[in-house]
């Protein structure tokens, strides 16, 4: 049981973002490889870890469709396909450190990974391995973040940690506003009448209400998926 954090079942979303290189695109082995050491140590300090990525290192499916050669729900098709992608790779590459994980993908990929089912998930999750959730909700119009908190309350997470490009939810958002500050703690409630956009509206309903807790903190060092855990780096606890 880790000794500080009041969680010990946590559903890590990633940003597809944080799969690729500082400056790029697509997939970064070495970036890869330290994420994996890093979920590698939460499980070291006694947590059980369940991930999902998002897939904006490659499509989102609102974007690509703006340009009008693709529908909406044809470019969110894509995107749920480059998180299947991102998935395959996390989990390679916590295999590669040593990890026992699995993809369970919400689109069905007989040939590619296993398709998610709640039950044998939380069979995966009861004996350590990592589950890594990928296809997100496995239909247009959502997003990964609102597919994290599906998946946490479905798999009874005690809370999802978003990791992320900043280290907590601001009052505004912190790359565009010099002068916003960072909540320590808030609720369901205040994150969605302020309309801080750190999460969608969706995944903050739903976490509302499932009663579940959200962790936001940065991925950059010193920060890690670990030290938020730890209690080691900020970040933001979004609770009732
Ligand atoms: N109120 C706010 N507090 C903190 N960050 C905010 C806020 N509003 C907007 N942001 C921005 O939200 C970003 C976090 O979103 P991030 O890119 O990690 O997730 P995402 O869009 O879900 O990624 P992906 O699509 O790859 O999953 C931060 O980098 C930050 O600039
Ligand atoms: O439930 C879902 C989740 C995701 N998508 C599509 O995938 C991309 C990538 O996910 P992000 O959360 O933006 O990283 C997203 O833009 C959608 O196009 C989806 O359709 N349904």
């Amino acid at each position: 049981m880790p000794e500080k954090a009041p969680f010990r079942r946590v559903l890590v979303k990633l940003s597809g973002e944080a799969l690729a290189a500082p400056d790029g695109y697509w997939l970064h082995p070495p970036t890869l490889a330290s994420l994996a050491e890093d979920i590698a140590s939460t499980i070291r300090h006694g947590f059980e870890i369940a991930v999902v990525v998002g897939g904006g290192n490659m499509i989102r499916g609102a974007r690509i469709s703006q340009a009008g050669w693709i529908d909406r729900a044809t470019g969110d098709s894509l995107g749920m396909m480059a998180t299947v992608m991102n998935s395959l790779a996390i989990e390679t590459a916590l295999n590669a450190a040593g990890v026992a994980a699995r993809t369970m993908s919400a689109v069905s990929m007989p040939t590619i990974c296993e398709t998610f089912a709640r039950q044998p998930a939380l069979h995966h999750l009861d004996k350590g391995q990592v589950v890594v959730l990928a296809g997100g909700t496995g239909n247009p119009y959502f997003t990964t973040d609102t597919a994290a908190v599906l998946r946490a309350a479905e798999l009874r997470c005690d809370a999802v940690l978003k990791a992320t490009q900043v280290d907590g939810v601001y009052s505004a958002d912190p790359k565009r506003d010099p002068n916003a500050r960072r909540y320590d703690r808030l609720s369901h409630d205040e994150a969605i009448a302020r309309d801080l956009k750190i999460m969608d509206t969706a995944a903050f309903a739903l976490a509302r209400e499932s009663r579940l807790s959200i962790v936001v903190g940065s991925l950059h060092p010193p920060s890690s998926v670990t030290a938020i855990l730890t209690g080691d780096a900020p970040s933001t606890l979004v609770a009732p």
